[in-house]
């Protein structure tokens, strides 16, 4: 760079626009005329303290003063007979130190080294001064000491004769008093009943301490240079904010805050803090350079959170952002439900069902909505949702399977239905193709919210036989569903290829990610590439149980505490929906005793399909009976390719081969087709066993 020394910066021009044989000519690159942006960012302090004007801040901190003060009268009120013990026995001790610090002050040994001194310099006029003031001093205490024993003792007297219970009480008075005085300083009798360990306070030194220890090299070359450093600075005070500190700053030029979130460890132990303290983000409204800095007084699994806001009242519009946890201010965190596909993943038991149980809470709040739960773990989690869903199931044994994948082929059917409703709806209805609130609270229509979850969807994905049909269903659901009105939620232990197929990991909306060990994990929730740009669920520590990263509402990924509500909470919230459902005549399928209706996989499939095979024809493609099934009996089998009636059949044992036909054209082909002699041997033996049966 070549510099004048008055004037503006000037730079060579750069080798792309000169020719390389000509000398660089420096050309000016500050212009001392440019104009000034003029635009300049103010940001008022508050007047009063936030926990002040924050309701919910302002009861937190009266509650745990109150809290404070109950548990020490509690506390020290049970050791009362203990202390009055220990200071009695104290007492005697205390006695003698008050009679020997009465004799000191009645003496005025105070002032003994003063007169010393004077003795030692041998100023005879200064000693003489000090005398005279002792005289007087001793004459008036004395005199002092000898009215308050004359007058104690008299009324010590008068109260015998009067009221001897008075004496005895002054007298227990003035034995604690004496026991008092007679502590040992370093063993107090009365100790404090809340121990306090001071958290160190936040400052710009410790902040810089911290950012140095994290091993990158632009910033400690920055914090070494000091002044200007290389653009690291402080750009406001660091202040309170909720129940932590908040520092904003700006980070070396080309460094960015994933930089810093990648190195939350580090960066934590050299704020001296645990890292569940220590939270650096970046600022949405600000350049890509700047960080925010927020260090709790507590980790986020210590500190104690908000009760869910509608645990006691209130319902839901699922086309609304719904509070359903808090992010480590313990601020309020909103999700969308609608017009997202959902997927939650973690390791066991660090509350993955329990957020798909309160998504499903929320849902069921919506007395529009239709719930389906399917619970492949088995254990009935989601069974407090029982009285709201139209489809619910618990197990993973095969009629479990059967059950919902009934249940989907009427979803896939819905879809269809859902889809035709709004092709036929008026642009100025429904205008971006999508079902609207108002559309949704026409009832004529039928395009309420339906919210489906799968908690352990990898069981279903990896069923031998119905599997692949579920998968189809599932990925069309998380595809078209969300614009339908419907939204898909699956929730697995074990997030990789298997268990979420990757047309479902693409194409969810709205990704929750608890604790998980690795990376591929991490990013098949989140979304790929989130691990390297310091999302990190693996961050989590086995404690953290709720706490997750979730993806998909705002720019950013952001942590959440999920909030807590257990089974029995659930079960009231259930009781609340329902009479909310009742009010609004939406209380369907499941919750008043009715299941999906069985199609093409039931009894039928075997003589529907014999119905569509001429008795002349040997075999027929796979393809060709769906086509003929589609045509005679659309509302059951609308829709159906040749790999459903394979998936039909197999459960009966029917097995496609290959058959040798000719296509529409006239060409001949080979393809995989059934054979009639098979369909009616599976007749045969299912009579059969029914007989028997
Ligand atoms: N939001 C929360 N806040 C605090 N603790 C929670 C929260 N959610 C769940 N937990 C705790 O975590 C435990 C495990 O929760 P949950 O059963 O949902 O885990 P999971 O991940 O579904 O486990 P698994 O994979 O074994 O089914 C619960 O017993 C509960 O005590």
């Amino acid at each position: 760079m070549t510099e004048t020394s008055a004037g503006p910066h000037l730079q060579p021009v750069p080798a792309i626009d000169r020719d390389d044989d000509a000398p660089a000519v420096p050309v000016p690159v500050d212009n001392p005329a440019l104009p000034d942006p003029k635009v300049r960012i103010e940001k008022r302090k508050p007047v009063l303290a936030s926990w002040l004007t924050n309701r919910r801040d302002f009861a937190a901190t009266a509650r745990h003063s109150v809290a404070n003060a109950g548990y020490a009268t509690l506390y020290h009120g049970v050791r009362l007979p203990v202390y009055a013990g220990r200071l009695a026995l104290m007492s005697p001790r205390g006695a003698c130190r008050f009679v020997a610090t009465t004799n000191r002050w009645v003496w005025d040994r105070e002032a003994a080294p003063l007169r010393s001194y004077a003795v030692q310099i041998e100023d005879i006029d200064e000693y003489m001064r000090l005398a005279r003031l002792r005289a007087g001093r001793v004459r008036l205490r004395g005199l002092v000491t000898l009215v308050a024993a004359v007058f104690g003792v008299g009324f010590a007297l008068y109260l015998y004769v009067l009221a001897p219970g008075f004496l005895y009480a002054f007298a227990a008075g003035g034995v604690l008093l004496l026991g008092l005085g007679g502590q040992q300083p370093d063993a107090p009798v009365v100790g404090p009943a809340v121990l306090k360990t001071e958290v160190q306070k936040l400052t710009g030194s410790i902040v810089l301490r911290g950012l140095d220890s994290i091993g990158n090299a632009k910033v400690t070359a920055a914090i070494k240079k000091g002044g200007d450093m290389n653009g690291l600075r402080f750009v406001s005070e660091i202040v309170r904010d909720g129940p932590g500190y908040r520092a904003d700053l700006d980070l070396p030029y080309g460094v960015t805050p994933e930089d810093i979130m990648e190195a939350r460890k580090p960066l934590a132990s050299g704020l001296r803090r645990k890292t569940g303290c220590v939270w650096p983000s970046p600022d949405p409204e600000q350049h890509e350079g700047r960080l925010v800095l927020w260090v709790g007084d507590k980790p986020m699994n210590e500190t104690s959170k908000p009760a869910w806001p509608l645990a006691k009242s209130g319902t839901v519009d699922l086309f609304r952002p719904v509070v359903f946890g808090n992010d480590q201010r313990m601020r309020d965190v909103a999700v969308t439900l609608m017009f997202a596909s959902v997927v939650v993943g973690s390791i066991p038991r660090m509350g993955k069902t329990f957020l798909m149980r309160l998504f499903l809470l929320i849902a069921a709040l919506d007395p529009r909505s239709e719930v389906h739960a399917f619970d492949f773990k088995g254990t009935g989690d989601f069974g407090a949702l029982e009285p709201v869903c139209h489809r619910y199931r618990a197990g993973e044994e095969d009629d479990d399977i059967e059950y919902v994948l009934e249940a989907l082929r009427e979803l896939k059917e819905e879809l269809r239905r859902r889809a035709k409703v709004i092709k036929s709806l008026p642009r100025s209805r429904c205008p971006e193709s999508k079902v609207t609130p108002e559309l949704a609270g026409d009832k004529g229509l039928g395009l309420h919210p339906i919210v489906v979850g799968f908690d352990e969807c990898q069981v279903a994905f990896e069923h031998e036989e119905h599997g692949k049909e579920i998968e189809a269903i599932c990925t069309d659901l998380v595809k078209r569903g969300p614009a339908l009105g419907i939204v898909a939620m699956f929730g697995t232990q074990r997030p990789d290829a298997k268990s979420l197929p990757t047309g479902i990991s693409a194409n969810a909306v709205l990704r929750f990610c608890l604790k998980v060990m690795g990376q591929p994990a991490n990013d098949m929730v989140l979304g790929t590439s989130m691990y390297k740009s310091g999302y990190r669920a693996t961050m989590f520590s086995r404690s953290d149980r709720g706490i997750c990263w979730m993806a998909g509402e705002g720019d950013d990924p952001r942590i959440v505490a999920s909030a807590f509500v257990d089974a029995v909470a659930a079960e009231h919230i259930v009781a609340r929906a329902r009479v909310a459902r009742e009010e609004y005549g939406n209380v369907t399928g499941h919750a008043i005793g009715q299941g999906p209706e069985k199609t093409g996989s039931g009894s039928d499939i075997l003589a529907d399909v014999l119905n569509v095979i001429g008795s002349e024809e040997k075999a027929v493609w796979c393809e060709r009976i769906a086509t003929r099934l589609a045509a005679a009996q659309p509302d059951t089998y609308g829709g159906w390719q040749g790999e459903n009636v394979t998936a039909a059949l197999k459960p009966w044992g029917i097995k496609p081969g290959q058959v040798w036909g000719q296509t529409d054209e006239g060409e001949g082909a080979n393809r995989r087709g059934i054979k009639r002699a098979d369909i009616t041997a599976a007749i045969t033996r299912r009579n059969a066993d029914r007989a028997a049966a």
